[in-house]
């Protein structure tokens, strides 16, 4: 009896085990898969040899930050981050305002302040680097044994030649990466294969090898490829603060520890906010000041409006979403963090809407606008299978993205009074989702209302985040700054471009 029972079971696991071959067989794709294949043709293209290591960070664990709430036990909260060994975001980037500054200055004097803060920087990313290693690999600070990279900094797809191996010392691999990195900076300068324009040359618009899938993209992106058929003004960004009441956390680069979850505190809201430490930037470079009224136009879940009302600088802030079930999302997360978020405080501030970015238009002009639209996400389809928009029945909405995301920002634009400022972002690596749509968005505005604008560059203030993320800088980048996927600090992608409308 317990023998034919044995050859059952044998059987049934034979089954499913050739059931599984014949998929393998029949070369059967999921959502993901299609997302990578449709990226490996379109991004290796546009990115050359760097795709390499943007693609394995995607494909790996990525990094958060913590966003404390005010609201909360705030001092306790970044006591608990900092005995945990995080840094806070803020003392970074105002030693690098105070290195910036410096520099610019000439007085001999000043070269000495500039080397303290220097060194003091050094040794505040050193203890921190020793803390963390010492707590993530206590045996090694006793046994005398080489320390190891974490396990996520392992390049963990199988198809790439240039695999970490993870019993290397910490320090050679995290030079290893960053050399390598630097190294590719250097080729791609000098690549051909890039020509003079960079991203705007690297492909003719009807003959996309492997990629009709993308050829509707690819019409919009011959279409910017042509002439700016309106004034366009690039200027760069006077200056940059960091609000004062804004505390983010962040474990320095190389360092992939995870934050602890969040807790309730006294007032009954929760303590932190995790998030993909690139998000804080589109809302940080909206720089809110005092009394400003903004608009979010595609809000939910609502992280970088809680960003922008953590700053405690709004008047009033309109979180709008096309989506009831979003703005449901949204409110539930606004709710969880905002203390007397029924009466006083965010009453008087925030305001729900649901409508349409590309027709919103029954509030006064705001001061300033965040436009963080919906996109490719391209971390997400290739981890997620669910309602994933490389689905095959998805593809025609998929194809649409970029004239959505030019329909809200030309919206956005004219919603913004004239000398008010907007950021639009994307989470994709896609330049015809970012500077191409920034591109037809502001033809579009021009043709139809007149209206013009002026691009900051923030190439100066983002490098003052550079010891924290990593951006790219492709020659043909013109109208924005991305931050994208690399292990050792694996946040993004994120595009940002800030827009100013003239007077
Ligand atoms: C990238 S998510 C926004 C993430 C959000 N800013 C945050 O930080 O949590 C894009 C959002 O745009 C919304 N959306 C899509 N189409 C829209 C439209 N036409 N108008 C307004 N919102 C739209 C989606 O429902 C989605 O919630």
């Amino acid at each position: 009896m317990l023998k034919i029972r044995s050859i059952c079971l044998l059987q049934r696991r034979w089954k499913s085990g050739a059931k599984k071959r014949w998929n393998v067989l029949q070369n059967k794709k999921n959502n993901c898969d299609r997302a990578l294949e449709n990226f490996d043709d379109f991004y290796g293209s546009v990115y050359g040899s760097r795709w390499k290591n943007m693609r394995a960070a995607l494909l790996t664990r990525h990094k958060y930050i913590a966003m404390v709430n005010n609201f909360g036990d705030t001092e306790q909260t970044c006591s608990m981050l900092e005995m945990d060994g995080a840094i806070n975001m803020k003392s970074l980037i105002n030693l690098a305002l105070g290195r910036q500054q410096e520099t610019t200055d000439t007085m001999p004097e000043q070269g000495k302040s500039r080397h303290e803060i220097e060194s003091k920087l050094d040794s505040l990313l050193r203890k921190q680097q020793e803390r963390e290693v010492a707590h993530i690999y206590p045996s090694s600070a006793e046994d005398g044994s080489a320390t190891t990279l974490p396990q996520q900094l392992k390049y963990d797809n199988s198809q790439e030649t240039q695999t970490e191996d993870v019993n290397q010392p910490i320090e050679q691999s995290l030079t290893r990466a960053l050399e390598e990195d630097y190294r590719l900076d250097e080729h791609r300068l000098v690549d051909p294969q890039f020509g003079t324009g960079g991203l705007y040359e690297y492909m003719p618009a009807h003959s996309i090898k492997g990629m009709e899938d993308w050829v509707a993209e690819s019409e919009h992106y011959k279409y910017y490829k042509t002439n700016a058929d309106f004034p366009l003004t690039i200027e760069p960004e006077a200056s940059f603060y960091f609000p004062e009441h804004l505390s983010l956390y962040t474990y320095e680069m190389g360092n992939c520890s995870d934050f602890k979850g969040p807790k309730k505190c006294l007032t009954g809201v929760l303590s932190h906010y995790l998030m993909d430490g690139a998000s804080t930037l589109p809302p940080l470079f909206l720089q809110v000041k005092p009394g400003e009224r903004v608009l979010d136009a595609c809000a939910s879940p609502g992280g970088k409006s809680l960003l922008m009302l953590q700053t405690l600088h709004l008047d009033q802030l309109v979180c709008n979403d096309v989506q009831e079930s979003r703005i449901n999302k949204l409110r539930k997360v606004l709710q969880e963090y905002l203390f007397d978020y029924k009466d006083r405080w965010a009453c008087k501030r925030l305001i729900f809407s649901q409508s349409d970015a590309r027709n919103l238009d029954q509030y006064e002009q705001f001061d300033k606008i965040l436009v963080d639209v919906p996109c490719t996400t391209d971390r997400h389809v290739l981890n997620a299978q669910d309602n994933n928009i490389f689905k095959p029945t998805r593809i025609k909405e998929r194809l649409r993205i970029p004239e959505l995301q030019a329909g809200i920002l030309a919206n956005c634009l004219r919603l913004l009074r004239p000398g008010g400022s907007l950021v639009y972002s994307t989470c994709s690596l896609s330049p015809i989702q970012n500077d191409g749509v920034v591109h037809m968005a502001l033809q579009k505005v021009f043709t139809e209302y007149g209206i013009t604008a002026t691009i900051k560059d923030l190439s100066q203030q983002t490098s003052l985040f550079s010891d924290i993320f990593k951006f790219d800088h492709p020659k043909g980048l013109k109208y924005g700054q991305m931050v994208v996927p690399f292990l050792p600090a694996n946040f993004g992608p994120m595009y940002f471009s800030k827009i100013t409308r003239n007077m």
